[in-house]
């Protein structure tokens, strides 16, 4: 389903996990930081609604979207406890091809960062066609992808708990 025809933040539909138990780390890029920050307050925000302590939740930011691989890495090495990673960024097409190098990296990434550490590692990225794309999905009229990931990472944690 399109962004267009579902809000990111509209999950009153259904149950989302309690997140009392979980510890969680969120890796933002610095890049285009106005639309980042949004992305990261509204996952921060979401996680500590849903239970989720402040102490629990562990926050590193980074140069880029390309950077969020190693992050993410990086984090599941050195907390072993921790029960999902959240990588936030947004990637705005720019003149050249560098947006499609960004963005299939991250992707496949954080991917294979994921079956490495057999943790979820939560794709959290913008990768829009302009500025108002970006704006309208970090908290504007479509939601905040923030939100998306954070409840993402909550219902992947009880999952892998619980199974
Ligand atoms: N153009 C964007 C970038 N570019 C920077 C890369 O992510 C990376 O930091 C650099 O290539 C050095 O490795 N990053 C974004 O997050 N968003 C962009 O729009
Ligand atoms: C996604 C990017 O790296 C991009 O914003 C950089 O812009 P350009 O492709 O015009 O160099």
């Amino acid at each position: 389903m399109a962004t267009q025809l579902k809000n990111l933040s509209d999950f009153s539909h259904t149950t989302i996990p309690n997140g009392s138990a979980f510890k969680i780390a969120i890796a933002v890029a610095e890049w285009n930081a106005e639309i980042t920050g949004s992305l990261y307050n509204g996952a921060l925000q979401t996680l500590l609604n849903n239970g989720v302590l402040a102490e629990n939740i562990v926050s590193i930011a980074v140069p880029g979207t390309f950077e969020l691989t190693s992050a993410a890495d990086i984090l599941l090495q050195k907390h072993k406890d921790l029960d999902a990673v959240i990588c936030l960024g947004c990637v705005i097409q720019g003149e050249t091809r560098h947006f499609d190098f960004i963005c299939d990296a991250v992707a496949h990434g954080i991917t294979q960062v994921s079956v490495k550490y057999s943790k979820p590692v939560i794709f959290g990225v913008l990768t829009t066609n302009d500025q108002q794309q970006a704006i309208d999905r970090a908290g504007g009229k479509h939601g905040n992808k923030g939100d998306e990931a954070a409840i993402t990472a909550l219902k992947m944690a009880e999952l892998v708990a619980t199974i």
